[in-house]
């Protein structure tokens, strides 16, 4: 990518305070690289901002619609994903007894998460059965989980709702979740809510839902999500004051040299 500009074709301005360099060399090792910068520019910049830069990047479809925070309070989430795949149900085999098991997949995703870590379950949608409770988000809690992710629902949602954990759902169901999820895998590509989600990959989430940047691209979205932010601030701040959208936004020549003389 042109190093002067962002990736939607905004230039980039030179102080920037995350350091690009430092980002860059956080990333150049592969899986194992993403520094704690990285991780903090996330967090910093909306959801919104962030579908930008992918759909700068050709991602059209990184944002997983429908699914709403539990605790309103508790929102801004980043970190890598931990998936767990569920497929239906069948009844001969998802009864109680099952949980007799303390290796089953859904309680071993659950001690598997590491700190820092996003759960991220799969429930093709479906919200007739809870993913999850509140017993074992709290446990994720007290693993230093950064929070959890279904595209299925919850039981225990009162609980959820004053938890210290960002959760993220697409409903509320206090059935049980053997009634139509069968946990089968940890650490395989899913899809959660029509996205694609890769283990590893970072999940990013405000109060408006829940982002996955593809791991490989976490670096530079950071480092454009930050640029396309400050810029943007300055627009609001225009329009506010009464500018037109026309020279505004997008900012045409002059614009940008007030931006950057600012
Ligand atoms: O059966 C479940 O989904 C687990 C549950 O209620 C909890 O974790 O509190
Ligand atoms: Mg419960």
């Amino acid at each position: 990518m042109d190093g002067s500009k962002g990736a939607d074709g905004t230039p980039r301005d030179g102080n920037d305070e995350m350091g690009s360099n430092s980002v860059e060399a956080a990333g150049r090792n592969g899986q194992d690289a993403i520094g704690p910068e990285v991780f903090d520019a996330l967090r910093r910049v909306s959801t919104a901002t962030i579908t930008t830069q992918l759909f700068a990047r050709g991602l059209r479809n990184a944002f997983m619609a429908g699914l709403r925070p539990l605790n309103p309070a508790f929102t801004r989430m980043v970190g890598e994903a931990f998936t767990l795949r569920n497929i239906p149900a069948r009844e001969d085999l998802d009864v109680l007894s099952v949980f007799k098991d303390y290796d089953h997949p859904q309680r071993l995703a659950v001690e598997s998460v590491g700190p820092g870590q996003v759960l991220v379950m799969d429930c093709r949608g479906q919200t007739r059965a809870a993913s999850i409770g509140g017993i074992l988000a709290t446990r994720l809690l007290r693993r230093g989980a950064a929070g959890l992710v279904t595209d299925g629902a919850v039981r225990d949602s009162p609980f959820f709702a004053q938890l210290e954990l960002p959760s993220f759902a697409a409903g509320v169901c206090a059935t049980t979740n053997l009634a139509r999820h069968h946990a089968v895998d940890l650490q395989v590509p899913i899809g959660c809510a029509e996205v694609p989600v890769y283990p590893g990959d970072v999940i990013v989430a405000d109060a408006e839902g829940v982002v996955c940047v593809p791991r490989h691209l976490a670096v530079e979205v950071a480092r454009d999500a930050l640029e396309q932010e400050r810029l943007e601030e300055f627009i609001q701040a225009e329009v506010e004051g009464g500018a037109p959208l026309r020279g505004t936004y997008p900012p045409d020549e002059n614009t940008l040299r007030r931006y950057r003389s600012r």
